[in-house]
């Protein structure tokens, strides 16, 4: 992994900064780095996911937000993956929960959410290993996790959990803008920030409100379907990322199908993109 992110390309030029991109991440190259055990590392304190943004906006720079599932192959190497994303300089982590009915998930991380099910990972042996390992991790975590996991947990309990192991925020694709204040209540109290997602078919009204409630950034979702590596990117995005900023200046993200540098010019950001295929 380390190696692989290392031989990714140079940043591009900028000339449409403040766009996120999101993109699904597996090591080509699985670390051969080791690091120091646990004990003679010390804690790392990590900013916040808008404070990461915000200090990205004064660098003129874009946030590379990889995705991984965790517990695909196991706990064990997801611990190691975020540490060697964290030292590769990816700005913030997404790490997928494991989930038996991931409605927007296309075939390659539906393929690693059943892999690491079929382990037997569970939300408190993920909680478990979050816990050793955030303290050394500088870049904030995300959990995404679908709303059905929080609810089965009770949503006080949920937040209260996630927010004692260190992670930052929360991606819950799923959660209807109607129910949204519930959890952003609890997440607020929680020190959490929630991050909500619009879509191309999200109508102008409803994308306002969900931009309103988000906290840490907007997930701009770039296609219609379910998520997976795309050939190219819906032009329309730059028409939905110029209407959401119209609205709103909190930091936007473009996830799902952000696949290659072409992806990345046709919007004018920076990214680097390290497309691979699960374990
Ligand atoms: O299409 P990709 O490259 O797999 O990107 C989605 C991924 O980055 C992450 O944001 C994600 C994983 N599962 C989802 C379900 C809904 C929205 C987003 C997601």
């Amino acid at each position: 992994m380390a190696a692989a992110l290392k031989s990714t390309p140079p940043s591009l030029q900028l000339n449409r900064p403040e766009t996120h991109f999101l993109v699904r991440l597996k090591p080509t190259i699985v670390s051969t780095r080791r690091f120091a055990p646990m004990a003679s590392l010390t804690a790392i304190r990590s900013l916040g996911i808008g404070e990461t943004f915000s200090n990205l906006k004064k660098q003129g720079k874009v946030a590379l937000i990889p995705f991984i599932t965790a517990g695909d192959p196991d706990l064990k190497t997801t611990a190691e993956a975020l540490k060697v994303l964290d030292a590769c300089g990816c700005d913030i982590i997404e790490l997928g929960v494991p989930y038996s009915d991931p409605l927007a998930d296309g075939p390659v991380i539906q393929a690693a959410a059943t892999r690491s099910l079929a382990r037997g990972t569970n939300f408190e042996a993920i909680t478990s290993m979050l816990k050793e390992v955030v303290p050394l991790v500088s870049c904030p975590i995300a959990l995404f996790t679908y709303y059905n996991p929080i609810l089965k947990r009770g949503i006080g309990k949920f937040m209260s959990t996630v927010k004692d192991i260190g992670v930052h925020g929360l991606v819950v694709p799923d959660v209807p803008l109607e129910e949204t204040g519930v959890l952003r209540k609890e997440a607020v109290k929680n020190k959490l920030e929630l991050v909500l997602l619009t879509t191309p078919t999200t109508p102008t009204e409803r994308m306002k409100a969900i931009v309103e409630a988000a906290d840490g950034f907007v997930y701009l979702v770039s296609s219609v379907g379910v998520t997976g590596a795309r050939a190219s990117i819906s032009d329309r995005v730059q028409t939905l990322l110029r209407d959401i900023k119209e609205s709103t200046t909190k930091p936007v993200a473009v996830g799902f199908g952000i696949s290659k540098p072409e992806h990345v010019k046709q919007h004018g950001v920076l990214m680097v993109s390290l497309l691979v295929v699960p374990w």
